[in-house]
């Protein structure tokens, strides 16, 4: 069974599955004061953002082109073909490395493997809870505005790169859920989909998927050993090594089956952006409540 299955609680909670560090008490999820540098929130200013100066990241489209590609049947669709490639289709960017010093031990002031930013489902232990329900008001001790901008910002620049590599409209295209951020480490799985080393397939797991994309937020061999992404094709896999600020995206059908190696030392994190053909299935950026 795949990183796959769809349990009903995370379909109530809207979130993922990673393995999840259990959490002492709900009250770890209260604001911790920050590390000067660092904090999951650094970690994601950093990478998406160059360095934490948003002014110095650079447009998604003048990055290096795409270092891996592949054509493969992609499986029957009835979606608009504005918005499908018409073949399983991958591809990866490089990353720029641009790191603060100190900042890669920093861990984040919430103690969550999954954190879905559509629904606020955050993993804890066995279960769910709802972040944005559970702080209310004080989220915005937690996220800021900037951050959800900061978001929206590098979500449009993901879709647009995807629909520039693949060909297709952008607008054609819609954010669907989940979509969040993961954190993974060496410890034991707690539930079943916090089996994320297991093959799978995104448009199995996720329904909605069409695209998925993930951009890693930390960096394979420096941050955290194991943990690579590995796209298993007949014959022969390929495999990805996360790379704070590489986005790799990807058709979602099984022209896509892959998996991730177990972490086994330090921490790995990434943020998963999908997005689906079908307007039915879009979701809104995520917004402060
Ligand atoms: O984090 C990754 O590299 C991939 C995660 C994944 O396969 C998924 O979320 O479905
Ligand atoms: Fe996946």
């Amino acid at each position: 069974r795949g990183a796959a299955a769809a349990p009903e609680e995370r379909q109530r909670a809207g979130s993922g599955r990673r393995p999840g560090r259990a959490l002492p008490s709900p009250t770890s999820l209260l604001p911790s004061p920050r590390p000067a540098h660092g904090g999951t929130r650094a970690r994601w200013r950093r990478a998406a953002g160059g360095c934490g100066r948003r002014a110095s990241f650079p447009p998604l489209s003048s990055r290096p082109p795409a270092v891996s590609w592949r054509g493969a049947p992609g499986a029957l669709r009835t979606a608009s073909p504005r918005c499908w490639p018409g073949a399983g289709r991958r591809c990866s960017t490089s990353s720029w490395r641009c790191r603060a010093p100190g900042t890669t031990t920093a861990t984040g002031g919430l103690k969550a493997s999954i954190l879905d930013l559509h629904s606020g489902a955050l993993s804890l232990g066995k279960q769910f809870v709802n972040l944005y329900r559970y702080f209310g008001d004080k989220i915005q001790g937690i996220f800021t505005e900037e951050d959800f901008a900061l978001y929206r910002d590098v979500r449009q620049r993901i879709q647009q790169k995807i629909a520039q590599a693949f060909g297709i409209s952008s607008s054609s295209m819609y954010l669907t859920k989940p979509t969040f951020f993961s954190r993974i480490n060496s410890t034991e799985a707690k539930t079943t989909h916090d089996e994320y080393w297991h093959p799978h397939i995104d448009k199995v797991t996720y329904g909605s998927f069409d695209y998925t994309s993930l951009l890693y937020l930390s960096d394979y061999a420096e941050d955290f050993g194991g943990g690579r992404f590995v796209f298993m094709d007949a014959g022969s896999n390929k495999t990805i090594e996360p790379q704070a600020g590489r986005v790799s995206f990807f058709t979602s059908g099984s022209e896509n089956l892959h998996r991730v190696e177990k972490v086994h030392w330090g921490t790995r994190y990434a943020i998963t952006i999908s997005f689906t053909c079908n307007p039915d299935h879009g979701i809104g950026d995520p917004v402060l409540m």
